[in-house]
């Protein structure tokens, strides 16, 4: 029965209930301790905090539980189960890769064809390119506005870019989409690729790869936003981001816009994760996602 709990088979809330309508029973003699401890997520540690915040002994059993124990312990599965539904359905994708690569436009066209995937919209230092327009492609805020946002913890992640200017996540979006339910993409630098791993360990981690470092600087140049020096900055970092990709969860090789586009909604919109490890196999020209091994 614990273990029908642990993979998911049966809530606990359900095995609660059995207890509470059949004292004697077998969910009836089942210890607290051994139902909540069965709960994803609910270690040792935790069990501890719980069982005092709901005023229940270690020793206490499901069926032995007096009226207000079984409220607050009602109350308290409900909760939790209702938060894991919705953070089931919800997900957090990290797009990270080296610069030119086509972050940005793989992300646009998600945008443009997905429109039930939320595009994290940054906020950085840098200048507007030409075209670009604030609140689509950027918050375009000045060094004292970024200080504001860090200050406030208003970020979920930010880092200097390219040793030149700062971006960040804003957290508020984010934690609105994926409480309601939605999918969240973030389009960001390695640096900030970790920053969100760290602090939500259940975010995919998506690599997107050149089909060649030949491409990657036709690509760099071809845009013709940076000046030789800037790129030169942003080629030294993309060889330090390319040799990151075994942190990643999946590899995607952007050959084809729509194509690579098409591999990353897939990952967003199903469900399970892989191992840490992604394949850093040789790129192919097709977009080719390559799962964790
Ligand atoms: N699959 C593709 N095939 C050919 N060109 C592409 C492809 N994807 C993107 N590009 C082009 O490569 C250039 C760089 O793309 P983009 O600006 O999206 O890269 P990025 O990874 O967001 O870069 P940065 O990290 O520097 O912001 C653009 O000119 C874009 O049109
Ligand atoms: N850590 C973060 N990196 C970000 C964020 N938004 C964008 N980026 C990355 O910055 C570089 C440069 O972008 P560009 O628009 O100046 O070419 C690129 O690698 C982006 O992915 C962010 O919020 N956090």
């Amino acid at each position: 029965m614990k273990a029908d709990v642990a993979a998911g088979r049966r809530s606990a809330l359900d095995v609660l209930r059995a207890g509470l309508a059949d004292p004697e029973g077998v969910e009836g003699r089942l210890r607290v301790t051994d139902l909540l401890i069965s709960v994803p997520a609910i270690g040792v540690t935790k069990l501890e905090r719980i069982l005092d915040e709901l005023h229940i002994s270690r020793s206490k059993r499901i069926g032995g539980l007096g009226v207000h124990q079984r409220e607050r312990l009602s109350e308290f599965l409900g909760t939790r189960e209702s938060i894991n539904r919705s953070r089931r359905r919800s997900r957090l994708v990290v797009l990270a890769g080296p610069t030119a690569v086509g972050k940005g436009t793989v992300a646009s066209y998600i945008r443009d064809h997905h429109p039930d995937v939320l595009l994290s919209v940054s906020a950085t230092t840098r200048p507007p390119r030409p075209g670009e327009i604030e609140g689509i492609n950027y918050f375009f805020v000045d060094d004292s506005g970024f200080d504001r946002l860090v200050a406030d913890d208003e970020l979920l992640e930010y880092a200097t870019v390219h040793n030149s200017y700062r971006y960040g996540t804003p957290r508020g979006p984010i934690e609105q989409a994926l409480a309601s339910g939605n999918s969240v993409l973030l389009e960001i630098d390695l640096q900030g690729a970790r920053q969100v791993r760290e602090r939500m360990p259940e975010a995919t981690l998506v690599f997107l790869a050149p089909p060649s470092w030949d491409e990657l600087v036709r690509r760099l140049v071809g845009r013709g936003t940076e000046g030789a020096e800037e790129r030169a900055r942003r080629l030294e970092t993309a060889k330090l981001e390319l040799a990151s990709q075994d942190e990643f969860d999946f590899r995607v090789v952007n050959g084809d816009v729509a194509e690579a586009a098409q591999e990353v909604v897939e990952l967003i919109k199903t469900r399970g994760r892989s191992p840490r490890r992604a394949n850093p196999a040789a790129a192919s020209n097709a977009a080719t996602t390559t799962r964790g091994v």
